[in-house]
């Protein structure tokens, strides 16, 4: 992966957060995290035994299942074929904990469709242009067209 974001020592960036889920008394009016996509190349991500994490599939939302021991990767943004939608649900009664490292693309690193799948009058199948994964970071948090 590191090759594929110009390789080089610095090449992937990692970024590593806690979040943490306080119990709510009425969970069903709240959520954790708000549905989004991860804006990363990709996350790996461990989290605790509460369940809280689901993901979008056409349409309905499903919990993912807490494996011991496992890791959970979530393809974002920056190598999206279709980067996963997520949101987080809050518990009741428990906390919930999550740490997840996100593997990002240097902030001058330019992002784009391969020119290998839109070459040879094959049109993009979707309209990305291309653009730093700084001004891509910029757009989404301001919610500014891409
Ligand atoms: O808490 C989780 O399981 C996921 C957290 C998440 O989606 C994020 O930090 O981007
Ligand atoms: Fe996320």
């Amino acid at each position: 992966m590191a090759e594929a974001f110009g390789g080089g020592d610095d090449g992937l960036v990692l970024m590593q957060k806690v979040n943490f889920y306080p119990p709510c008394p009425q969970p069903e009016l709240v959520l954790g995290f708000a549905p989004h996509t991860d804006l990363c190349a990709l996350t790996v991500l461990v989290t605790d035994d509460v369940p809280g994490l689901q993901v979008s599939k056409d349409g309905r939302w499903y919990d993912v299942e807490h494996v011991p021991g496992a890791l959970i990767i979530n393809v974002g943004d920056q190598i999206e074929y279709r980067s996963v939608l997520h949101r987080v649900t809050v518990s009741k009664e428990k906390t919930r904990m999550s740490w997840p490292v996100f593997v990002h693309p240097r902030k001058d690193y330019v992002v784009g469709p391969h020119p290998r799948l839109v070459g040879g009058g094959i049109p993009a199948k979707y309209d990305y242009k291309d653009k730093t994964f700084e001004d891509y970071t910029y757009c989404k948090i301001n919610k500014l067209p891409q």
